[in-house]
């Protein structure tokens, strides 16, 4: 389930903000698993994608997955698997769109991990969103109008991340700085707030 991360320059001096699990949240189409992936990489530490854990474990893509169990058990899966992976090991974990939404997954990250929000303009979500991959809930549908309504729902709870990072045009490198420059603040605040 982990995969194997490259040491680059922040393995040589670590930081207060490894010592617990990174966990991204945000809408489909964020860049949770690109910027994940490159996080973990700039950290020396283990990515993981809660997707692919799902899909490694059922040995099912997420569309065979809906079809076959439905939504319900995918949102019960998801959450246990976020249990087991957050268990006080350090890695970057990106989760599924949907993950934050369950408020028992919610408060294990709150819990357990620094959470940081990738927001993102819908005109951004619908360009990266176009290829069709392992997201049934824009099947057949106008993608426009569901990320509205996903938007409407789910930014209100996003938004009880620890850190909000606006995700717009920047590459993926330049959203990776912006997040260890935050990750470092924030950790700063929280020692000088409990020593
Ligand atoms: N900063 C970025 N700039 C350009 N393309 C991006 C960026 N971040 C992600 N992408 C692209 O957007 C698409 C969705 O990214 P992904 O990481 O799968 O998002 P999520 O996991 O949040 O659904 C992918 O094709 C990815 O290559
Ligand atoms: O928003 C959601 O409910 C979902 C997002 C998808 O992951 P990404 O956010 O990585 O696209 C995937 O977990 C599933 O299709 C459901
Ligand atoms: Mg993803």
């Amino acid at each position: 389930m982990l995969e194997n991360t490259m040491n680059e320059e922040f393995a040589s001096f670590p930081q207060d903000f490894m010592k617990k699990p990174i966990v991204i949240v945000g809408l489909m189409g964020a860049g949770k698993t690109t910027i994940g992936r490159k996080l973990a990489c700039r950290l020396g530490l283990p990515f993981v994608d809660s997707d692919q854990a799902i899909e490694a474990k059922s040995g099912l893509d997420i569309i065979e997955f809906f079809e076959k169990y439905g939504e319900t058990t995918f949102r019960e899966t998801e959450s246990r698997t976020i249990h087991e992976i957050l268990n006080g090991e350090p890695l970057v974990l990106a989760t599924g769109g949907g993950a934050f939404m369950n408020p028992a997954t919610r408060q294990k990250i709150k819990d357990s991990a620094s959470s940081i929000w990738l927001r993102c303009e819908l005109s951004t979500l619908l360009c990266r969103v176009r290829r069709r991959t392992h997201r049934p809930l824009l099947n057949g549908q106008s993608h426009r109008k569901i990320l509205k309504q996903l938007i409407s729902e789910r930014y209100p709870i996003y938004a009880q991340a620890d850190i909000t990072i606006q995700s717009g045009e920047q590459s993926v490198k330049r959203i990776t700085d912006i997040i260890l420059e935050k990750l470092a603040e924030y950790s700063t605040i929280q020692s000088t707030l409990s020593p």
